[in-house]
C-alpha cells in the first residue's frame, strides 16, 4: 500500500499467442492518472487501447507490471479483493451496453447496487434520472433506443458512486448526435462527481473533451 491516489501502470507487458504465433501488444507502459482527471486513450486499430484499459480496469492479468490503484497493487491480491476493490471503485461502460436483456432500466441499474448491499430502488432512480430517463425506468432494453441504452449503462456506473469509470468506445454502436449526447453527459456526469475517466476511443474528434488524450502506438503510449 503506498500514499498515493488515482491509477499508477508501472512496465505493463501484455502479448497474446495463437497457435505458434505470438503477438506483442504491449511493451512496457508506464503512465500515471490523477484522481479526478478525464483521459483518453486512442490509437490505430489494434494498437492495444482495449487490452491496456482492460489492464487498468482490473480485468485482465498483465504479464509483466504493476497496476496501483489508490495505493493498492492490484494484481497483488487474491481474485476475492480484486473483485472487491472493482465493486468498490470501479464502474465500466462497453460499447454494446452489455444490459441484462430481461431486466427493466431500473432492475439493471439495481444490478450492482444489490451486490454492494446498499439501499437500491432509491438510488437506481436517481441515477436514471440523472442520465433523463425517468421516464423509461419499466422498459426492458430492447424497448430502448441505443442512445437510451448506454444511458442505462451510464446511469448502472454511476450508481455505487464509483472512483473510476473505464469507458471502451461507448459511443461506438451510436450514430454520430448520438454518440455526441452520450459522451457529453458522461464527460459532464464524471466532472460533476470528481470521478477518474478513462475512454477509449479511435475518434479522435472525441478527445477534445478530454484532459489529457494518450496515444497507444507501436505497444507504448505517447501524449
Ligand atoms: N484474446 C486475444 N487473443 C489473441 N490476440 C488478441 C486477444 N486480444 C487482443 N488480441 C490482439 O491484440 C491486439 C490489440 O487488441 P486491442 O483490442 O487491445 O486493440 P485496440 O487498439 O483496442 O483495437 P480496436 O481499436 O480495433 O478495438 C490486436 O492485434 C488483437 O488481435
Amino acid at each position: 500500500m503506498s500514499e498515493s491516489t488515482g491509477v499508477i501502470a508501472e512496465n505493463l507487458h501484455r502479448g497474446y499467442s495463437v497457435g505458434k504465433k505470438r503477438v506483442e501488444v504491449l511493451h512496457g507502459i508506464n503512465l500515471e492518472i490523477q484522481e479526478g482527471e478525464t483521459i483518453f486513450l486512442c490509437g490505430p486499430s489494434g494498437a492495444g487501447k482495449t487490452t491496456l484499459m482492460y489492464i487498468l480496469a482490473g480485468l485482465e492479468r498483465p504479464e509483466q507490471g504493476k497496476v496501483w490503484v489508490d495505493g493498492i497493487d492490484l494484481y497483488a491480491q487474491n481474485r476475492r479483493q480484486q473483485a472487491k476493490i472493482r465493486n468498490q471503485r470501479m464502474a465500466y461502460v462497453f460499447q454494446n451496453y452489455y444490459l441484462m436483456p430481461e431486466l427493466t432500466a431500473m432492475e439493471n441499474v439495481m444490478m450492482p447496487a444489490m451486490i454492494s448491499g446498499r439501499d437500491m430502488a432509491e438510488r437506481a432512480k436517481a441515477s436514471l434520472s440523472r442520465v433523463g430517463l425517468d421516464h423509461r425506468l419499466d422498459h426492458l432494453p430492447a424497448e430502448l433506443s441505443g442512445g437510451e441504452q448506454q444511458r442505462v449503462a451510464i446511469a448502472r456506473a454511476l450508481v455505487n458512486s464509483p472512483r473510476i469509470i473505464f469507458a471502451d468506445e461507448p459511443t461506438g454502436n451510436l450514430d454520430s448526435r448520438n454518440g455526441s449526447q452520450v459522451m457529453e453527459m458522461l464527460l459532464e456526469l464524471a466532472r460533476e462527481e470528481q470521478t477518474t475517466l478513462v475512454v477509449v476511443t479511435h475518434d479522435e474528434e472525441l478527445a477534445r473533451h478530454s484532459d489529457r488524450t494518450l496515444i497507444v502506438k507501436d505497444g507504448l503510449v505517447a501524449d
